[in-house]
C-alpha cells in the first residue's frame, strides 16, 4: 500500500473513498463527515450520487464521461482543500485510468485513496437503490467493468463486505483522525 509523505502539505487532505455501487461509500463518508464536523473541522463531502444530479448532470456513463466527471470532482476537491477544508470524496472511480487522471490534479501529498472492498455479488445482494435490477444499458452499475485496485494503488482498504458497518466506519475514521492530528502538531 502507498505511504503518504510525512512533510506537511500546504493543502488540506482529500480522502477519496471509492468502490462499487453499494460498497458503502455514502454510508461511511456521511458518518465520518458528521463526526469530523462535531470535532470542529471544516469538511466538504462530495458524493458522486449528488454530483451526478447537479454539477455533472450533463454527463453520461461512458468511459470518457466518467473521466470528465472525475476531473470536475478533483478540481472542486482541490479548490476546497486549498482553503483549509478537509475533503471527503465518494465516487465509484471504477477504472485505473480514471484514478490516474485524478492523481494528475490533486497533489500526491494531499490525496488518500480509500478503497471500500465489497464484491459485485455482495453489492448486488445489498442493492439499496435497486440499480442492479435495472436492465443492462439502462443504468445498471455492471455496465462498467470494475477494475479492483492493486495494493500499491491505495492507502487504506476497508473490507465493507466482511466487517460490520460500525467497524468499517471506525477503521476509516481512525485513519483520517490520526492523519489530521499529525497535521496539526
Ligand atoms: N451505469 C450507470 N448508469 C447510470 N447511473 C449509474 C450507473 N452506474 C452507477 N450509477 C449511479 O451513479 C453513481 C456513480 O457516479 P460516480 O460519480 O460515483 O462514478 S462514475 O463517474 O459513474 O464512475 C452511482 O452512485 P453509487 O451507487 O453511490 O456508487 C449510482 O447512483
Ligand atoms: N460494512 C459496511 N459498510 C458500509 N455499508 C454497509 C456495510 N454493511 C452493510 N452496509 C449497507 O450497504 C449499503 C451501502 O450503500 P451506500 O452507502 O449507498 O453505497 P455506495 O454509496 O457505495 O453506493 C447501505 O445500505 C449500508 O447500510
Amino acid at each position: 500500500m502507498k505511504h503518504t509523505e510525512q512533510e506537511p502539505s500546504a493543502i488540506s487532505p482529500v480522502y477519496w473513498f471509492f468502490g462499487r455501487s453499494g460498497a458503502g461509500k455514502s454510508t461511511l463518508t456521511t458518518w465520518i463527515a458528521t463526526r469530523l464536523r462535531q470535532e470542529g473541522h471544516a469538511v466538504l463531502l462530495i458524493d458522486g450520487d449528488q454530483v451526478r444530479r447537479g454539477l455533472c448532470k450533463d454527463l453520461e456513463f461512458d468511459p470518457s464521461s466518467r473521466l470528465e466527471n472525475h476531473r470536475r470532482v478533483a478540481e472542486v476537491a482541490t479548490l476546497a482543500a486549498s482553503q483549509n477544508i478537509v475533503v471527503l470524496v465518494a465516487t465509484m472511480a471504477p477504472l485505473a485510468s480514471i484514478r490516474r487522471s485524478v492523481e494528475k490534479i490533486i497533489p500526491s501529498a494531499a490525496l488518500h485513496w480509500i478503497f471500500l472492498d465489497a464484491s459485485l455479488r455482495s453489492c448486488i445482494k445489498r442493492d439499496p437503490k435497486a440499480l442492479y435490477k435495472r436492465a443492462p444499458g439502462e443504468g445498471n452499475p455492471q455496465d462498467c467493468e470494475y477494475e479492483v485496485p492493486q495494493p500499491q494503488e491505495i492507502h487504506l482498504l476497508v473490507p465493507t463486505e466482511t466487517l460490520a458497518q460500525n467497524v468499517c466506519a471506525d477503521i476509516a475514521y481512525r485513519y483520517l483522525s490520526n492523519r489530521l492530528a499529525a497535521r496539526s502538531i
